[in-house]
């Protein structure tokens, strides 16, 4: 497969070794204005972006009008998800984004699913999130822990959002911390005056998230329509 990175940073380059390793070539590496670059559909097979929240929807729509694929894993845009869903059907492209693209934090988000159902009629128990990520993570919270929360509330009525610290009754607070080199670690706590549960998940290194963000450009490769890394685990999962 040829592919093009759209961001060559951290995350670029761990996915260029990982690409390598399962025998792709990386045939364009953007790390300024995808308007600089001469995008060929013909040359590029699937454009991988894990670039930064205010470029992230320019180049994913950006590949879509010239015919080619894109997996996102960029966070912090996703006031524009809609409009890019859109874009990719009116071009007849193909679109996978997910907030963390790992198999064990796929994992994760089903536990998470499963717990929140169970706990929703405890309501002695309070649910909060953290996550700690690197120093120089630009978003917070993280785009995983938004998706935790968002599940959360779709599991539990009495629930209607999430707040950055501090939250009302009716929201789940997440709270984001800074620390040197965590590759990303997101705790969800369900506190009450007896007892405390927790299921948490902790990622070493970026190797999960890379090896994911390549499994689902294979995926995506020759396809048409909007996925999700459900989509591709559950064909992983049958094989
Ligand atoms: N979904 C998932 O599984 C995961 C998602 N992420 C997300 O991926 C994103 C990138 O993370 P990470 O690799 O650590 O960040 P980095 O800052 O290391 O890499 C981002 C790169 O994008 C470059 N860049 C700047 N402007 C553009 C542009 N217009 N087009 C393309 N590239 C550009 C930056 O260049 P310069 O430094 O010169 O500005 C930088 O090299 C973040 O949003 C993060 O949250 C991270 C890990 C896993
Ligand atoms: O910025 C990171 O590093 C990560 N960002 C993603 C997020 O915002 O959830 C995924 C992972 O936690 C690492």
């Amino acid at each position: 497969m040829k592919i093009a990175l759209l961001g060559y940073g951290r995350m670029g380059k761990t996915i260029e070794e990982i690409a390598e390793q399962r025998g792709h070539e990386v045939v364009l590496k953007v790390s300024d204005d995808i308007d600089n670059h001469e995008l060929d559909g013909s040359k590029i097979d699937v454009a991988i972006d894990f670039s930064i929240p205010k470029a992230a929807f320019k180049n994913i729509t950006t590949c879509f009008k010239h015919n080619i694929p894109v997996v996102s894993g960029t966070t912090g845009w996703l006031d524009n998800y809609e409009k890019a869903r859109k874009i990719c059907k009116e071009e007849d492209s193909a679109f996978i984004y997910a907030s963390n693209f790992s198999l064990g934090v796929n994992v994760f988000f089903e536990l998470n699913k499963k717990l929140a159902g169970m706990m929703q009629g405890l309501e002695d128990y309070k649910v909060d999130i953290e996550e700690i990520h690197h120093t120089q993570k630009l978003d917070a919270p993280s785009g995983t822990a938004i998706t935790l929360a968002q599940q959360i509330i779709e599991e539990n009525s009495k629930l209607k959002g999430w707040q950055l610290d501090d939250a009302d009754e009716d929201e789940i607070p997440i709270y984001a911390k800074r620390e040197e080199n965590v590759p990303g670690t997101h705790t969800v706590t369900y506190d009450s005056p007896i007892d405390s549960i927790e299921i948490k998940h902790t990622a070493k290194s970026r190797q999960g998230f890379a090896l994911g963000a390549v499994v689902a450009a294979e995926y995506l490769k020759g396809k048409q329509g909007i996925f999700t890394m459900k989509d591709v685990l559950s064909e992983l999962f049958n094989n």
